[in-house]
């Protein structure tokens, strides 16, 4: 199998993301992952420009790498400079990356308007900043070219981003990559460009050069034109993880990855590899902190979720009549959706899911697949609260327990003078009018619970808000008898409107909530005309969930 690079440039073109900023020790983080996904070249940054990333490639030495091999990234030297004696291209040699990616002006508007020079000058520019640092004399490091703007060079004059291209192969570069800078290419238009160019490197006598590729997403094509470029001879892919980029982001890199080696028979990674691309999707999200994109093919969440019925019938008989590939192969995993587009085949799948065997009683699956429904006609939403359904479903089979019998709930919410120097007047939350900062009052809420166990239990409890006093309280007396029910804890409350165009604060409402004991997280849902209602309804069913998910037993006594 012929093998395509695989270049990573999360940690540079990735980082000029808005909203991300890696720390050395992020960055020393993502060499790791991505080491062991076996990509070949890692772009660590730009040495001398940014003093972070120049911290990085010191502390990049001490981190032998199994896999892959540094790069540094920099510019060519500027109109009229001599690299022997520039400070930028001393900080690449001195970084001691093997590689060092030089990006350098293919477009010849570029040329004359951005570095307001002359074409032959920056035909020299190129040569001798390539020449200078793969110079045995200077480091020998390898030396790859970035052409920024090349499709678009080539749109505007055929021939000068090509002159550029064969300037650098001529001064010892191992690798050229044409960039889609401004990402407003299609794949037609990449791969004829691709394929021009490496008929030139070939008759130029540089076959032994490698055709890069560089996309970012402008048109939503970013992953189409690396694949449409490699189908038309570049052999080294360039992108980052989760497609992070300025703008609209670069190729994502798993994407490619994925099908590079499973769909067009490329041999990229090691093949264990490509079970870890979910998990290495996730991992960057948590360096990057960007909340993972649950629709990004083959590693998102939903990338192999089910909603429709009819997928559902027939992914019963064969998972494969309904997606594309088997999720596994790159770590992920099917999942069924139920919602009103369920049918008998949707409920059974999931309550397998779920652990519960359905085969062999299509009436309860098609009874839960009714009410499911008429619910979700009422408001509800299951497939967002997958506790709420699975409660629902073994209430329909009688194997639920039945925990405490409630007798009444009610909250109250006031303001309450605070004593004289209580409270602050000033200050943000004072401005925005928010809770106990205003003239010397604190809100807050006030619930009381009464249930029944085997026992009668009264809680009255506090809070900062109606939900949380009714969480506290109902919490407090879940766990005179059920003491696993106090390490529950809500983590997500949202409420939305159902019917805005027909009604206004009267409107139906629908909560979802989440919620964690620390090892597990769930969520609920709970419909009404009162919202507070409709959270007790949540939070109840999120608690009832909790304790028979940790296998508690019911004590309760119906008297
Ligand atoms: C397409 C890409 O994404 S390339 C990567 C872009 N990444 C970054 O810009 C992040 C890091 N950049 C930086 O830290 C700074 O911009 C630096 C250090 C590179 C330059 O900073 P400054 O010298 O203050 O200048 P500034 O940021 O305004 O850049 C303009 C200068 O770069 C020159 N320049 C722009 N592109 C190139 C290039 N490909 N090769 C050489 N010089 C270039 C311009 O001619 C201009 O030089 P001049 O001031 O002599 O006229
Ligand atoms: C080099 C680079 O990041 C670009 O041209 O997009």
């Amino acid at each position: 199998m012929e093998h395509v690079v695989l270049y990573d440039t999360t940690l540079r073109d990735g980082a000029q993301q808005e909203g991300i900023s890696l720390s050395v020790a992020d960055k020393l983080a993502a060499l790791r992952i991505l080491d062991d996904l076996g990509v070949d070249v890692i772009e660590g940054g730009w040495p001398g420009a940014i003093p972070k990333d120049t911290e990085f490639f010191r502390a990049a030495a001490r981190h032998p790498l199994v896999h892959a091999r540094l790069a540094a990234f920099g510019a060519t030297v500027r109109p009229g400079a001599d690299p022997a004696f520039d400070p930028q291209v001393a900080a690449l040699r001195d970084s001691g990356a093997p590689i060092i990616t030089l990006v350098a002006k293919s477009d010849p508007r570029h040329v004359e308007r951005a570095l307001r020079t002359t074409r032959e000058e920056n035909l020299r520019m190129v040569t001798d900043t390539v020449a200078w640092l793969s110079d045995p004399a200077n480091g020998g490091a390898e030396v790859m070219v970035d052409l920024e703007h090349f499709f678009d060079g080539l749109a505007a004059d055929p021939d000068y981003g090509i002159d550029v291209m064969l300037a650098a192969a001529r001064a010892g570069a191992g690798a050229v990559i044409p960039c889609d800078t401004n990402g407003g290419n299609l794949p037609g238009a990449i791969a004829r460009s691709i394929a021009r160019a490496r008929t030139a490197l070939d008759e130029a006598g540089f076959a032994r050069v490698t055709m890069g590729i560089h996309t970012h997403n402008d048109t939503g094509c970013a992953v189409a034109n690396a694949l449409a470029a490699v189908e038309a001879g570049a052999r080294h892919v360039q992108g980052t993880i989760n497609g992070y980029g300025e703008r609209t982001g670069n190729a994502n890199l798993l994407t490619c990855l994925a099908n590079l080696q499973v769909k067009m028979g490329y041999e990229v990674v090691p093949a264990g590899s490509l079970a870890h691309l979910g998990e290495v999707s996730r991992r960057m999200s948590e360096l990057t902190n960007i909340v993972p994109f649950p629709r990004e093919p083959y590693t998102g969440a939903s990338a192999f979720a089910h909603k429709a019925g009819l997928h559902a019938s027939a992914i019963r008989v064969d998972p494969g009549l309904y997606q594309h590939i088997d999720p596994e192969t790159v770590g992920n995993g099917m999942r069924m959706l139920v919602s009103e587009m369920a049918g008998r085949s949707s409920i059974e799948l999931k309550a397998r899911e779920l652990g519960v065997d359905l085969a062999g009683r299509p009436g309860v699956a098609q009874e839960v697949a009714r009410v499911v429904k008429e619910r979700e006609a009422q408001g509800y939403t299951y497939d967002a609260a997958d506790a709420s359904f699975e409660l629902l479903l073994r209430d329909q089979l009688g194997l639920l327990p039945r925990y405490a019998r409630v007798e009444s709930w009610k909250v109250t919410s006031g303001e309450q003078a605070l004593p004289r120097g209580g409270g602050d007047a000033g200050g943000a939350d004072a401005r925005a009018g928010r809770g106990q900062a205003r003239t010397g009052v604190l809100a807050e809420s006030e619930a009381t619970v009464k249930i029944h166990t085997g026992h009668r239990h009264i809680r009255t409890a506090e809070g900062n808000g109606p939900v949380n006093a009714l969480d506290n309280a109902l919490r407090a007396a879940l766990a005179r008898d059920y003491p696993e029910a106090s390490a529950t804890r809500l983590t997500d409350f949202r409420v939305r409107i159902l019917d805005p165009q027909h009604a206004g604060t009267d409107a139906t409402i629908r909560v979802l909530i989440s919620l964690t004991d620390g090892t597990r997280t769930w969520s609920t849902v709970g419909v009404g005309t009162d919202v507070i209602e409709a959270s007790w309804e949540a939070l109840f069913d999120g608690y009832w969930w909790g304790l028979a998910a940790s296998g508690v037993r019911s004590l309760l006594i119906e008297l």
